[in-house]
This record gives structure tokens, sequence and C-alpha cells, in this order.
């Protein structure tokens, strides 16, 4: 069985709070557990304001916690001191749901790409990140014009995929995808989560994907953890949380799901070509 390779465990955090009167600030994590395994893409979902993102930024040591811990890679990094996180940043990679905001809009899409590569020594010199780029893009099914362009001149799909090769020429152990897909129609959608789903099974990489979206959620992953007010209410394989939700809070969320969107179907490949045919 694969080694777990991020585990969090009783994850508090709270923002705000000190200040001028001494305020308790407002708590939004009430002690999370999840662990995540090599190779392994969990789902997170919940309703608007249930922690998610939150939770996710705290697995990647992006907000504070307040109680708790996480270990990457069998390593206690809950406190660890930022030069000794800055090595592990490219092991674990973050994609946003708006490209835009994370793609610098006064940069080519060659400079955002090649950048990272240099600047983390992935790539031994420019010659070798540009070839890096180059292969990646053929990977993405994307033109080559585009590495010439600026992120505002691509479409939705064509953003959210640099994005994902962004992280993915960094060679990450870990990636969380921070509901990635919601701006984009359905047909976008399932070529973007087949990239993802093919680059975690090539990679062995993780993949934490937070969504609202159950069946984004049920066709791409493996496992779900269902949030609700700052905790987990349940977790288990997708199948089994789809097929026999043991929560009440689920069965609802399931309930109040239309018919959904995309059919796990349509990430096969045939489907996809007929789609774009
Ligand atoms: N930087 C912040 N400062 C103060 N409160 C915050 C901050 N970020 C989030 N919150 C609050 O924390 C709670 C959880 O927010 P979070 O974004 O983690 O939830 P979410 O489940 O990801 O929601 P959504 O699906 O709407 O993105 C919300 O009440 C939110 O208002």
């Amino acid at each position: 069985m694969a080694e777990d390779l991020l585990v969090a465990k009783g994850i508090e955090v709270t923002y705000g709070g000190g200040g001028l009167f001494g305020s308790r600030g407002h708590k939004v994590l009430h002690g999370v557990d999840l662990s995540i395994k090599r190779g392994e893409t969990i789902g997170i979902v919940g309703e608007s304001g249930s922690g998610k993102t939150t939770f996710g930024c705290a697995l990647l040591r992006l907000v504070n916690t307040s109680a708790g811990t996480i270990h990457f890679d069998g390593m206690d990094i809950t406190h660890l001191p930022d030069e000794q996180m800055r090595p592990l940043r490219r092991r674990m990679q973050m994609i946003f749901q708006d490209p835009m905001a994370s793609l610098n809009p006064r940069h080519s899409i060659r400079r955002i790409l090649v950048e990272p590569l240099l600047f983390h020594r992935v790539a031994s010199n420019a010659a070798d990140a540009e070839a890096r780029v180059m292969s990646i893009l053929d990977r993405f099914a994307l033109p080559k014009i585009v590495l010439d362009r600026n992120a505002h001149e691509l479409s939705g799909g064509q953003r959210q995929r640099i994005g994902i090769a962004r992280a993915a020429l960094l060679e990450p152990d870990f990636v969380l995808a921070d509901e990635i897909v919601s701006g984009l129609d359905v047909s976008t959608q399932a070529q973007v989560l087949n990239l993802l789903k093919d680059l975690s099974r090539e990679l062995g990489l993780a993949l934490a994907f937070i969504s609202h979206d159950l069946s984004v959620i049920r066709a791409v992953c493996d496992r779900v953890c269902v949030m609700r007010f700052g905790k987990v209410v349940e977790e288990g394989p997708c199948e089994q949380v789809f097929a026999a939700p043991q929560s009440g809070y689920t069965r609802a969320l399931l309930d109040a799901i239309p018919l959904p969107e995309i059919d796990p179907e349509w990430l096969d490949r045939e489907t996809l070509a007929e789609l774009s045919s």
C-alpha cells in the first residue's frame, strides 16, 4: 500500500483575533484530520464557507494554524521556518480557480513558465528550461504561439492549462487544485480534469481537489472528504460515500445536486475526441 505523503491532524485555524481590543477572532477550522497517499486523488467538498480553501492553505502552510500538526513526506512541517519551507514549496503546488489572478498579466507565458524552472533549479539552464516548456506544451495540446502571449490573450481553458503546466513543470509531489474548473464550460472542464488525472497517474502525485461540485469530485477522485462548519463530517472512498453516505449532511448535499453535469464517461479519450470533432 502506498505511503502517506501528507498527514494533517487536529488542524485548527482562527482568522483575526488579538488586536487592540483583544478579540478572540473567527475560528474556521475545528480540528480537521486528513491524510493523503502518494498517487491518490482526494476531493474536498462542502458548502461555501465550510473551510475547504482554508484547510487547503493550511496543508500548504499558507495560513497559520493555531493547533494540530502537518507532516509532509515524513517531516513535521507544522512550524517549519520559511527558509526551511522554501525547498519544499516546489514539491507542494497550488492551482487556483482564477488563473488570471495567479498569472502575472505583464509577463509573457514563456516567462511565466520558464522562470520558476530556473528559480527552483529544476532546469539546469535557460535552454533546458525552454526544452521542458516546449515538451509540456505538446503534452497539453497548447500551440507554441501562446508562449509569446500574455495571460489575457488566452482563452479560459488555455489559461487554466497554463496554470496546471506551470505546476506540473516543477515536478511536485502534491498539488492542491482549488475550484479550478468552475469557470469553464463542461467540455473544457472534462479536458482539464483529464489532464490532471493523467498527470497524477504518470507522476504519482497526490492531488487534493477542492470543489463544491460533487459530480466533478466523483469523476476524478479516489476518496472524498466532506466538510461542514470547519469539520470533517464524512470521509471515505468515493464509490462508498456516493453510494451509501453515512452522514445526513452528505445525503443532503447529494440530494441537492442536479443530475451530474460531468459524466465520468466524458473523461475517456474517445468521448472527448467525439466532443471536439
Ligand atoms: N483571510 C481571511 N480572513 C478572515 N476570514 C476569512 C479569511 N478567509 C476565509 N475566511 C472565512 O473563513 C470561513 C471559511 O472560508 P473558506 O474560504 O475556507 O471556505 P470555503 O469552504 O473554501 O468556501 P468557498 O467554497 O466559498 O470558497 C468563511 O467564513 C470565510 O469568510
